[in-house]
């Protein structure tokens, strides 16, 4: 699903109302699906409480606030705004409101206590938030924070117009405060600041409400930004030919593994053979190897150093490389010098597709080698790791994740996942995936080398690389969020991922997995 931002919204808007769409008719179709959904949840004769900001989100508020009215709900405005400040579709609706007698209360009849406000709170069954939208520019001003607050003090069910008031749809920033919402219902795309964090938490379940405008207007104006819905994962599902032999399903290479570390490579092979694919093999240090084939009778094992001296024995490497669709490197590697040997020959020699997790990033000293290779290259490092690729701190990756990983992608031509609540993805063409599944109890080790699992099963399954890490993502955070559910976040580990991969798959097919959560 595209994914717009502010500005390209506007943009869009702009070219749909110059084509012909109404920008009141837009509004009417704004509102009315915010009205609907209030009558979905609660009954009629509740009493609704709108808040009203001058704006276009205001407006859509006002339409919402007719309909309501209409259908027998007992609606109350709080006006924010002067009559005079109001936009001229928002206008419109605010005269209609009063033909219809609708209760008002206005800005300039609110006392500095708050106590009009504070009554209406109290007694009202819902809120809907129609303060700001994706106008707001800079930190709150006037007196929104103080009702914002308000808001959020109260214990009452919060629906949020296109976005909760004081978000930045931009990029998720809290622009001061910002309205703590049970529902948002957005406008036409989600924007970027629904689905990033801290923005996220304050949105409660999102859902999308179509204007009717078509995408033509959309893809006219370009966009970069994109989520995977439900129904897209299971679209881009590879399909398992009845036919098909263990051949057909790929075969992986996983290379990794050190003393203490035997169980990483396991846990990637484990993932990828319940994603689909056909043979795992690890390749492992001999001095881990027996430990690590211990753990799985469905894993095959290689050594991947010479029994002497523990040097990497090249010619393993060698028919390892030319035996395996494509190879995984990294996890739970050590950041030995046999491990960046390796590395690096398979960044600069292999000419099939190539997973590097983990160590495997931490031992690439030469971002150079990157850039220099050609065939599919997939990166999947956590903020620590993009941190040390770029010789910078990790809380400079973290303040703009989307721009560094874009960067990364575009400039060495690579597929990165950069992990981390909300993963983004980010393709060698420029488009970024922003992924809605997964949760806190997946920090826990192992859960990305699992992860590294997952895209390598589907890949070698016959996906194409930008949709199997996009889909890899989605059903690691799928599975988290299954296992969740009877692990607790607290006891969640990485084999619980692998063990909730059936699951996941089943709820896709089922055509319920996490809809823009
Ligand atoms: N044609 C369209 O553009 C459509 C827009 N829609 C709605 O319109 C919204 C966007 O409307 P607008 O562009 O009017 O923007 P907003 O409704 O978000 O409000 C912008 C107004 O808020 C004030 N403001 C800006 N930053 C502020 C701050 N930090 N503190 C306090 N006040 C601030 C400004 O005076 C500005 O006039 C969307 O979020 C959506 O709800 C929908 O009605 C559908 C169609
Ligand atoms: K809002």
């Amino acid at each position: 699903m595209i994914v717009l931002k502010p500005a390209e919204m506007r943009a869009v808007d702009k070219a749909a109302i110059e084509a012909g769409f109404p920008g009141v008719m837009l509004m009417e179709i704004a509102g009315r699906a915010v009205a609907d959904k209030v009558v979905k949840f609660i009954e009629p004769g509740s009493k609704v409480l709108i808040f009203i900001g001058k704006g276009n989100n205001g407006g859509d508020g006002l339409v919402a606030a007719r309909y309501l009215d209409t259908e027998g709900y007992n609606v109350q405005l709080i006006l924010l705004a002067g009559e005079d400040s109001l936009s001229d579709s928002s206008l419109m609706n605010y005269r209609l409101c009063k033909l219809r007698s609708i209760n008002t209360l206005k800005i300039d009849t609110i006392g500095t206590d708050y106590q009009e406000v504070k009554n209406l709170l109290a007694a009202c069954d819902i809120v809907i938030d129609a303060i700001l939208g994706t106008g707001i520019s800079g930190s709150i001003r006037g007196r929104a924070a103080d009702l914002i607050e308000l808001i959020n003090n109260v214990d009452k069910k919060v629906l949020a117009v296109d976005i909760p008031s004081g978000i930045s749809g931009e990029n998720g920033s809290v622009l001061g405060k910002a309205v703590k919402a049970t529902w948002t219902l957005t406008m036409a795309y989600p924007k970027p600041g629904l689905l990033l964090y801290p923005g996220r938490k304050y949105c409660g379940q999102i859902g999308v409400v179509d204007l009717t405008v078509p995408e033509k207007f959309v893809l006219n104006e370009g966009c970069s930004h994109y989520t995977l819905t439900c129904s897209e994962a299971l679209d881009w599902l590879p399909t398992r030919e009845k036919t098909g032999h263990k051949g057909s399903f790929g075969k992986i290479t996983v290379i990794g593994g050190s003393p203490g570390m035997d169980g990483a490579p396991v846990l990637t092979g484990l993932a990828a053979l319940k994603t689909g694919a056909g043979l795992v093999r690890l390749a492992i240090p001999g001095d881990t190897l027996s430990i690590s084939s211990a753990y799985s009778p469905e894993l095959i094992t290689t050594p991947l150093t010479k029994s002497d001296n523990n040097e990497p024995d090249w010619n393993i490497i060698s028919k390892v490389m030319a035996d395996s669709d494509m190879i995984v490197a990294g996890p739970g590697f050590g950041r030995s010098k046999t491990s960046s040997e390796v590395i690096k020959k398979l960044i600069s020699t292999y000419h099939k597709p190539l997973l590097i997790d983990a160590d495997g990033l931490n031992v690439i000293d030469d971002i150079k080698l990157l850039k220099q290779r050609k065939e599919t290259l997939i990166l999947t490092p956590h903020p620590g790791e993009m941190a040390r690729l770029l010789d910078e701190e990790i809380k400079v990756i973290q303040q703009d994740r989307i721009k560094i990983a874009r960067q990364f992608a575009v400039d060495k031509q690579l597929y990165l996942v950069l992990k981390g609540a909300a993963t983004i993805i980010a393709l060698p063409d420029g488009k970024i995936y922003i992924n809605t599944t997964g949760n806190e109890g997946m920090a826990t080790a192992g859960s990305g080398d699992t992860l590294a699992g997952i895209i390598a099963g589907l890949l070698s399954q016959g996906l194409a690389p930008e949709k199997a890490v996009v889909l890899g993502v989605y059903l690691h955070g799928l599975a988290g969020d299954l296992a969740v559910q009877d692990t607790t976040s607290y006891s969640l580990m990485a084999g619980d991922l692998i063990d909730y991969i059936p699951a996941a798959i089943k709820k896709l097919i089922a055509g319920s997995g996490g809809e823009l959560k």
